[in-house]
């Protein structure tokens, strides 16, 4: 989608009802996808979500010899590794800054190569996102790693040796990184204060199945043993717990009633309170979650974003809409990247009332109080939403702003809606069987 195909028109003001259905977690499926670099033989991923970070690394693995084919299910992919060997990787610049994945690529080529190019990183632009812990990391493994103009330049001048590291944060990225170098790496690695997010567990029953031996304890603390060979796998990804938030919030938002056929309550539980919280209701059976706004007014709250088990960080930009229609003063400490509010200012234009402010409120103090980043917000609701002229900013301020434009009232022109495709699979279709009156300029209302 390019050019003015990139920009929807947004006829607001009518409910999101209906169902819809979400797969495979877009912050696992790319990683598992990874993870077959490190079999002897194939491996089965279902349940993949037809999204750009799946085709991004679908290309990356392609451009790295692994053969990669649709399985018997649809949406099972066949991804076979036996070639990677004589891979010719010369077209890789052209995948530089098109999604976070690559430097996971660190850990299995090194093992399978000795070496290891990774391009520069892409991803959402919500704060300065390092990847130092991943280099620190590696080089405890025994990688060396130079830097150059296009990107970094890794080694492995013998096979990786387990370490016992410790993560100055538990960080997503660096926890998936050590999993996936320790496995085969020389002795037991004790990685300590590292994340446990549910697509961080998936993965390592992934890594599991493959043949490695990985446990967790509950103070954040994971222990692999390393093994000198992995086979294929066959796994389902767990579903998308964030897709599936972000339409609990457009129901809210829109006054609407959303069957979210996929969604799990084991890895929404967080989400699910803060829901109740705010006055949103909901219905949970074996198959998904039921989400619906109830009827009377919506509660203000104090909401801190955090590591897993809290509120998830990727929850808070759709929430904060639903938040834009509830009465009193809400707070949000975003306290996982430093520059999570931005995209509020858009919503101000639009009518909400939203300030922003560089401390610490409503709760702890995080890495970012007297940073001078902004953020922390006030939402003062309820406020009426009124149509606007949007550009996306990122993959869950897009979804945000959708979801702001589908209870405004008017229309709205959001532009760059290409961006959400990174993380969500089909929105265009789901938006219309929900019901909304959504239209690419030049062409009938979709
Ligand atoms: C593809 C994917 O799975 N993306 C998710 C992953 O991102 P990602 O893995 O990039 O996020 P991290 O958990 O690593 O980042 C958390 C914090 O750690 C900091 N940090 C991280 C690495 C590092 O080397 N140095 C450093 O300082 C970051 O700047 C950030 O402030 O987890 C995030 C937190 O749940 C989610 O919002 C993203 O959707
Ligand atoms: C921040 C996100 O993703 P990424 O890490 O891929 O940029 C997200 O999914 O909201």
């Amino acid at each position: 989608m390019t050019g003015t195909d990139d920009v929807l028109l947004v006829h607001g003001g009518t409910p999101l009802e209906g169902e819809i259905r979400v797969r495979g977690a877009k912050n696992l499926v790319p990683k598992a996808m990874v993870a077959a670099l490190l079999g002897s033989g194939p491996s089965r991923l279902r349940n993949v979500p037809d999204i750009r970070d799946v085709r991004v690394v679908r290309g990356l693995l392609q451009l790295h010899g692994v053969t990669v084919r649709p399985g018997e299910e649809p949406g099972e992919l066949v991804l076979d590794p036996t070639h990677v060997e004589s891979a010719n990787v010369a077209d890789i610049d052209a995948h530089a800054g098109s999604s976070r994945i690559p430097i996971l690529f660190c850990g299995p080529l090194l093992h399978r190569l000795g070496h290891a190019f990774i391009p520069g990183l892409g991803g959402c632009d919500i704060g300065g996102r390092p990847i130092d812990f991943h280099f620190d990391v590696l080089r405890q493994f025994g990688a060396t790693i130079e830097k150059r103009a296009d990107g970094q330049y890794l080694e492995a001048p013998q096979r990786l040796r387990g370490t016992k590291i410790r993560l100055p944060y538990p960080s997503v990225g660096s926890t998936e990184q050590v999993l996936l170098t320790a496995v085969l790496a020389e002795g037991v690695t004790e990685l300590s204060n590292a994340a446990v997010e549910p697509e961080i567990e998936d993965l390592i029953c992934v890594l599991q199945k493959m043949g490695a031996i990985i446990s967790m304890d509950t103070d954040r603390t994971i222990r692999i043993t390393g093994v000198d060979r992995l086979d294929g796998y066959t796994h389902r990804a767990l579903p998308d717990r964030l897709e599936a938030a972000s339409w609990a919030s457009a129901a809210l938002a829109t006054e609407g009633n959303i069957y979210v056929r996929g969604a799990q309550q084991r890895s929404m539980m967080t989400f699910l309170n803060t829901y109740r919280k705010v006055g949103g209701a909901f219905e949970i059976d074996d198959e998904g979650i039921r989400f619906w706004h109830p009827g009377g007014s919506l509660n203000a709250i104090a909401l801190e974003t955090d590591v897993h088990p809290g509120f998830q960080t990727d929850w808070q930009q759709p929430l904060v809409v639903a938040l834009t229609q509830a009465a009193g003063l809400s707070i949000v400490h975003e306290t996982v990247y430093e520059s999570r509010l931005g995209f509020t200012s858009a919503l101000n234009q639009m009518g909400a009332h939203i300030q922003l402010y560089r401390e610490c409120l409503g709760g702890s103090d995080c890495r970012f109080g007297q940073r001078n980043f902004l953020h922390s917000a006030v939402v003062s609701g309820p406020t009426k939403l009124q149509g606007a002229d949007l550009v996306i900013p990122d993959l869950r301020g897009g979804f945000s702003y959708l979801i702001a434009a589908l209870a405004a009232q008017g229309t709205s022109r959001v532009h760059g809606i290409d961006l959400i495709n990174r993380g969500y699979e089909n929105f265009m279709e789901k938006l219309v069987e929900l019901g909304a009156k959504v239209e690419l300029p030049g062409s009938a209302l979709v």
